[in-house]
């Protein structure tokens, strides 16, 4: 995960103090890429314990197309809870676009479904994409989608995914999302009979925030470890089967957890 403390550093030296919405203030940068060959490892960040249980119910969540936090607060997983309202809802975020997108006249789309047929059906579509971004619908969301839309690509048995991040909190909320998109391609590509290839992940705004600079810097004066292996459940065939148990992460020796803190 070099490249990870590389998007670190780069931002320390070429960022811009902004402001931003949450009031705390961020250096940002405008454009980056990280790539990841999933067949070398799992993108798991080794520079501090990061906590994969929370990325795998989250994405088991978005899966369900479920937008209340009930699922997550009753598997153990708080990182949603501050934009919740008072009955646990976020508005029709990730999973309600990803499932049940809604379109003229009622006409409701499951892109998740529909992703899974044409990589089976037509993996040369160039036309693999999941989109978060409802433009219509954001202003009923908790939080505008930041992982907004990602392609899927077939070459060679191979599938790959890329994901544009609109925005994105460097220290916190990039590790997850590294782990949860690669750990869907490795679910994809399973229940479609392809390999893995590249996970991509292509940067908006992505920033570190101010509260966020000794963490990074301890961060820094670390060394990588090797990545750790994934491994999934092979009699799964239906990417809806997945459960928390069809996941086994094997070593994974990362140096200690730091806390951060979130900006609201
Ligand atoms: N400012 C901000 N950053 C984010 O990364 C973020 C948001 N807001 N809002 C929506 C979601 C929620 N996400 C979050 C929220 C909290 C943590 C967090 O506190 N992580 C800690 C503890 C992990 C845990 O409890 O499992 C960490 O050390 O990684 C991570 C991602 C990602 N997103
Ligand atoms: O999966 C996620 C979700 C959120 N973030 C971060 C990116 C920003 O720091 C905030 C969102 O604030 P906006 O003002 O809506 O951009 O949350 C993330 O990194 N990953």
């Amino acid at each position: 995960m070099q490249n990870y403390l590389d998007l670190l550093q780069h931002i320390l030296d070429h960022g811009t103090d902004k402001t931003d919405r949450t009031g705390t203030g961020t250096r940002s940068v405008f454009g980056y890429q990280l790539r990841y060959d999933l067949s070398k490892g799992f993108p798991l960040v080794t520079t501090k314990k990061v906590h994969l249980k929370s990325i795998i119910y989250e994405l088991l969540w978005f899966l369900k197309g479920d937008t209340n936090i009930k699922y997550l607060t009753d598997n153990g997983v708080s990182i949603w809870n501050e934009w919740a309202d008072e009955n646990g809802n976020l508005g029709p975020v990730y999973g309600a676009q990803w499932r049940t997108w809604e379109g003229k006249d009622g006409k409701v789309v499951d892109q998740i479904v529909e992703v899974v047929e044409q990589i089976k059906k037509n993996p040369d579509s160039r036309r693999l994409i999941v989109s978060a971004w409802n433009a219509a619908e954001i202003p009923n969301m908790a939080l505008a989608p930041c992982h907004a839309l990602f392609q899927f690509y077939v070459a060679d048995g191979k599938l790959s995914l890329q994901l544009y991040q609109r925005s994105a909190d460097v220290f916190l909320g990039v590790p997850f999302n590294i782990a949860s998109y690669a750990l869907l391609c490795m679910m994809v590509a399973q229940v479609c009979g392809l390999e893995v290839g590249d996970y991509v992940h292509t940067f908006g705004d992505v920033h570190i925030y101010n509260n966020h600079f000794e963490q990074v810097k301890l961060q820094l004066s670390r060394e990588p470890r090797a990545l750790p292996t994934m491994k999934l459940n092979p009699e799964i065939k239906d990417l809806f089967d997945f459960d928390f148990e069809d996941f086994t992460l094997e070593n994974y020796n990362p140096h200690p957890g730091i806390k951060a803190p979130v900006a609201i």
